[in-house]
């Protein structure tokens, strides 16, 4: 079966003033079609810039990295991108924003509505759709860049720490939110996040890296169904499922 992402072989060097720092040292890695894969390793450790090369913001040094089976050659709107800085424009409402997204595909006025009301619809936005993003709460404009995210209808979404700003019940509920969508339209999705808890929450695999050099120290599966529920928090396997990984993150032997 063909990967929806194929990370294979890949390494990244970046020149510093000092010398040359590799940043990632032969990462290989298959992300199958309607995966929901988190990624969480040390501050430092490549995240960013794996996710970066899916996304094609970011050139590999060595290898490659392959959508369904075709080289990633820059972005494209089969890829949706979203950070944690949310990124929207400040003179626009939340449809607006929303609708920007889709500028760049030739669809008509209408069906641009329409897609649009629909992805604002999905994340809860439906009474906020003409309000300016200086009167939403941090969540709500997060949730406003997922949907603008959602609106261009991407087979992959592509998350950098996009609840890492957010208070703990916001970010719990958007967290049930994009498992909903996610379960819904089962698309793929690459997560990156600090949280050992969001990690295990809302992945089938939790990728754990390792630091200097960056790379891949182990993959954690999570056999947990979905749909997860607030009980599952506290069973015994999500117990152990997270701690399996805080010790992967914080024990980690150096590399060889
Ligand atoms: N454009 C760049 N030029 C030079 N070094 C870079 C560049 N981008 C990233 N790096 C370095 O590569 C390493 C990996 O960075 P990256 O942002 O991918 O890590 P990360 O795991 O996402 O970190 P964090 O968890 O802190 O966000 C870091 O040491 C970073 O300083």
């Amino acid at each position: 079966m063909t990967s929806k992402i194929s990370f294979q072989g890949v390494s990244k060097t970046f020149e510093l003033k000092g010398g040359r720092f590799l940043a990632l040292d032969r990462v290989d890695l298959d992300i199958a079609d309607r995966e929901f894969v988190t990624v969480v390793g040390p501050s430092g450790c490549g995240k960013s810039t794996l996710m970066g090369m899916a996304a094609g913001l970011v050139e590999p040094g060595t290898g490659r990295i392959l959508l369904d089976g075709a080289p990633v050659t820059g972005p494209g709107p089969d890829r949706g991108v979203i950070f944690q800085q949310y990124a929207l424009f400040p003179w626009l409402t939340v449809r607006k924003n929303v609708e920007f997204g889709l500028k760049l595909q030739a669809i008509s006025a209408e069906e641009r509505r329409r897609r649009a009301q629909r992805a604002i619809d999905l994340v809860g936005l439906t009474d906020f759709a003409d309000a300016l993003p200086k009167t939403l709460s941090g969540g709500m404009k997060q949730r406003c860049a997922i949907a603008r995210a959602y609106a261009v209808g991407p087979q992959v979404l592509l998350m950098d720490e996009p609840f890492g700003a957010l208070d703990a019940l916001t970010r719990v509920q958007l967290q049930d939110q994009l498992l909903e969508t996610w379960s819904r339209e089962r698309r793929t999705v690459m997560f990156i996040t600090h949280d050992v808890d969001e990690a295990v929450y809302l992945a089938n695999r939790v990728i754990v890296m390792a630091a200097r050099p960056g790379r891949i120290h182990r993959i954690i599966d999570v056999d947990l169904p979905y749909p997860r529920t607030e009980e599952m928090r506290l069973s015994p396997e999500f117990s152990r499922i997270r701690n399996e990984v805080w010790h992967s993150v914080y024990h980690q032997a150096p590399a060889a």
